[in-house]
Formats: C-alpha cells, sequence, structure tokens
C-alpha cells in the first residue's frame, strides 16, 4: 500500500463554496492501491500549491500527490506551474496518456496543461478540475500506477511484462 496526499486547487473550493466532489473521487478511486494521508484544498495560487506539494513530498514523505483542478487556460489556473517548479523529473507519458484518451471523450481534453513528474520518492500527477475530469483521467492512469510506484521507491527490480 502506498501513501497519497490530495490537493483540490480551487477559489470556490478555498472559501467553502462549493463541496469538493474531485477530492472525493480521487480518494475512493485509489482506495485499493493506498491510503490517503493528507488531504487539503487550497486557493489557486502557484507559491500555496508548490509549497504544499513540497510539504508533503519532503516532510511527510507521501508516495503519490494528485491535484485537481486549476490546469486549464483561464487566468488563475497555475497547477502545473507550481507542480513543474518543484518536480526534478518529468513524467510525460502519464499526462499523454490522460490526454490522449480524454480526447475520444471530448475535445476539451486538449484544454488541460496538465503535468506529471517526480521530486525524490514521490510521484506527482496533475488532473482536471471536474470530478468527470478526475474519473475519465485517473482511470486510464491506474493500470500502470502501482508498477511505476513499485519501481519509484526501489520495490519492483524488473520491469518485464509477464
Ligand atoms: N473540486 C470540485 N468539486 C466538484 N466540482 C468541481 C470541482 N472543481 C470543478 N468542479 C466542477 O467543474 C466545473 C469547471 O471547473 P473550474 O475549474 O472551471 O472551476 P471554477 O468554477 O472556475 O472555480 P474554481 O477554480 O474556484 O474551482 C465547475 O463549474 C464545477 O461544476
Ligand atoms: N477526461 C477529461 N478531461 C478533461 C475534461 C473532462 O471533462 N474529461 N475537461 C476539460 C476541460 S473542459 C478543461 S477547461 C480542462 C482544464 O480543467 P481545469 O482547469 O479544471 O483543471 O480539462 C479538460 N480535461
Amino acid at each position: 500500500m502506498f501513501s497519497i496526499g490530495i490537493i483540490t486547487a480551487s477559489d470556490k473550493g478555498a472559501r467553502g463554496e462549493r463541496e469538493d466532489i474531485s477530492g472525493k473521487t480521487i480518494a475512493s478511486m485509489l482506495a485499493g492501491i493506498g491510503e490517503v494521508k493528507h488531504y487539503t484544498v487550497v486557493p489557486d495560487d502557484k507559491d500555496i500549491l508548490s509549497r504544499e506539494i513540497i510539504r508533503m513530498a519532503d516532510e511527510m514523505m507521501i508516495d503519490l500527490i494528485l491535484t485537481t483542478g486549476g490546469t486549464g487556460l483561464g487566468p488563475r489556473d497555475v497547477t502545473p506551474e507550481a507542480t513543474l517548479a518543484v518536480i526534478d523529473r518529468h513524467v510525460p507519458g502519464i499526462p499523454e496518456v490522460m490526454r490522449a484518451k480524454s480526447l475520444e471523450k471530448t475535445s476539451r481534453a486538449m484544454l488541460s496543461r496538465a503535468v506529471a513528474g517526480l521530486r525524490g520518492r514521490t510521484l506527482i500527477i496533475n488532473l482536471p478540475g471536474s470530478p468527470k475530469g478526475v474519473q475519465e483521467c485517473l482511470e486510464v492512469v491506474l493500470p500502470a500506477l502501482e508498477h511505476g510506484l513499485a519501481i519509484m521507491k526501489g520495490e519492483a527490480g524488473e520491469c518485464a511484462r509477464q
């Protein structure tokens, strides 16, 4: 089992104006692979988001951080920039497959600028803000997630497919 952190980036959510269905969707979809150790709703603010990622990765030693929201083209959408500022290695295949698969459902999938990367031994993945976007993106990543996390942690030696 892996430790999981969830960050919802939402001005409305942080002001208490909207129930965070997206964060809850992440938690329920990941119940089979780990335990949610930390969950927070923050405004769309680059420094606050970066600080949260650093705290969860460096102090709490969380294996997997999922963010939701703030990946679009809106003036306050800065989650990818907050993530890029604190990762040391990119994992481009994850957002590539999320966008590719999501495009089969909606052309608006191309509007998510989500990124994924590693900070030390923590994998950070951006997801779109809507509950549907979370569900559609997470379900394409899930089949490879446990293997990726095991490799990241040095717990799996072999990558060969059975
Ligand atoms: N965390 C969430 N929980 C539930 N629904 C959400 C959440 N985030 C987004 N949504 C839904 O997706 C739609 C589009 O999200 P968008 O990121 O544009 O939010 P927004 O209305 O600009 O506000 P904010 O950035 O404060 O979340 C919202 O109108 C809402 O219906
Ligand atoms: N799979 C999937 N991806 C999706 C969506 C969706 O409904 N399903 N919504 C798109 C829309 S409408 C937007 S604007 C962008 C960015 O969303 P965000 O700003 O809430 O992160 O994600 C896109 N990605």
